[in-house]
């Protein structure tokens, strides 16, 4: 793609947007390890505290740069909105792949797209490019998989298009107006959540332990489990600094709750068999259900334990994962 030739010659800059080669981000399930809702605020929106952990499961985003046919340089044929500069085309695979559509004005990533491109400047020297979801999460399932979705498509993007970068505030900023999760999911690291979800703050130290997610299948609207809650607040936790051990996390989480769990079971009893059979199942430290719902999570000592259990838990038609917390290498997103 070049400048137009006016804009050239008034830049004097470089005509041609940076090629760059396939890149990849993971975009980790989202768990709340309890989940306060201490006020609302006058627009409606609720005030939470929430201790927020990411699994190893994830779905994976992989960028490309935009194809063209060789002999003509024009875009590939069909998608010709992939030719322009800052375009970005979406492909879903996977096995929840089918429940998304890659439309412009509700999927996540295209909205992520759109407004870090309008914050940009130089949009003409902006690749074209073609994002690849491969989508692993359950969709509306509690575990943040699309709030997920849109903070690795704005970490993509950050990497592939030149330019300057907004500041990390500004990019909290974008992100929290793609949704409450977002600011939490883009640096997908164990944090104290507050505000509406825009407010992040140290967790306590964290012991290494075993995690299961069990999704029965149906999806759950958030707005719909923050209207059936029962209208009362509970005051923020009192956390430690540091859990030393699976026992000591899981007893202080215990005498916390999930206060969306009651209203989200009303809307879909298969919760509750679901955290019944988490209870009972091997080796199970502690089984709630995580954000909005349906999607649960049990603990476990070791992710070796929790995957031992994972044929006591299994359904047809059950959603089943087992494993540990995802252990970033340090990617925070500065600028
Ligand atoms: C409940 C939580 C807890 O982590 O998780 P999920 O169930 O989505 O995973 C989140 O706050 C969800 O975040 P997210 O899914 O990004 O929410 P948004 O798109 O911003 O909002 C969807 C709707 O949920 C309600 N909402 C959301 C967040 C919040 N703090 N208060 C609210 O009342 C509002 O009705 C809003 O219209
Ligand atoms: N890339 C995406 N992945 C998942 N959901 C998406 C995506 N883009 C848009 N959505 C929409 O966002 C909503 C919330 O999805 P998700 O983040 O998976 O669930 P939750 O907020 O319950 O954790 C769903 O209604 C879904 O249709």
């Amino acid at each position: 793609m070049t400048c137009p030739p006016a804009r050239a010659a008034r830049t004097g800059r470089r005509t041609e947007p940076t090629v760059i080669g396939p890149l990849h981000e993971s975009a980790h399930a989202k768990i709340n390890l309890y989940l306060h809702v201490t006020g609302r605020r006058p627009d409606g929106y609720h005030l939470l505290d929430s201790l927020v952990v990411f699994a190893d499961a994830g779905d994976v985003l992989s960028l490309h740069p935009a194809q063209r046919r060789p002999e003509t340089g024009r875009p590939e044929i069909g998608r010709p909105e992939i030719g322009r500069p800052g375009a970005v085309g979406l492909d879903i695979t996977g096995p929840f792949g089918a429940g998304l559509v890659a439309d412009g004005d509700s999927n996540l990533i295209l909205r992520a797209a759109r407004l870090l491109r309008a914050e940009l400047d130089d949009t003409d020297l902006l690749a074209p490019v073609r994002i690849v979801l491969e989508k692993n999460l359950p969709v509306a399932s509690g575990i943040g998989g699309g709030s997920a979705d849109a903070a690795a498509a704005l970490r993509l993007l950050l990497r592939a298009w030149p330019g300057r970068a907004p500041t990390r505030e500004r990019l909290m900023a974008l992100a929290v107006e793609l949704g409450a999760d977002v600011p939490v999911c883009i640096d997908q690291l164990p944090a104290r959540m507050g505000g509406v979800g825009e407010r992040l703050g140290p967790a306590p130290a964290l012991p290494a332990c075993g995690l299961m997610l069990v999704n029965c299948g149906e999806a759950v609207a958030t707005p719909a489990v923050f209207r059936a809650r029962a209208p009362h607040f509970t005051p923020p936790a009192a956390l430690p600094a540091a859990w030393h051990d699976v026992a000591a996390m899981v007893r202080d989480l215990a005498a916390l709750t999930n206060d969306l769990q009651d209203a989200a079971c009303m809307i879909c009893p298969t919760i509750r068999t679901v955290l019944q059979v988490l209870e009972t199942a091997p080796g199970c430290r502690l089984a709630r259900m995580s954000g909005s719902g349906a999607t649960c999570f049990a603990l476990f000592d070791t992710p070796q334990a929790a995957r031992d259990a994972r044929d006591a838990v299994r359904r047809p038609g059950w959603w089943v994962w087992a494993g540990g917390l995802h252990a970033p290498a340090d990617q925070r997103v500065t600028a």
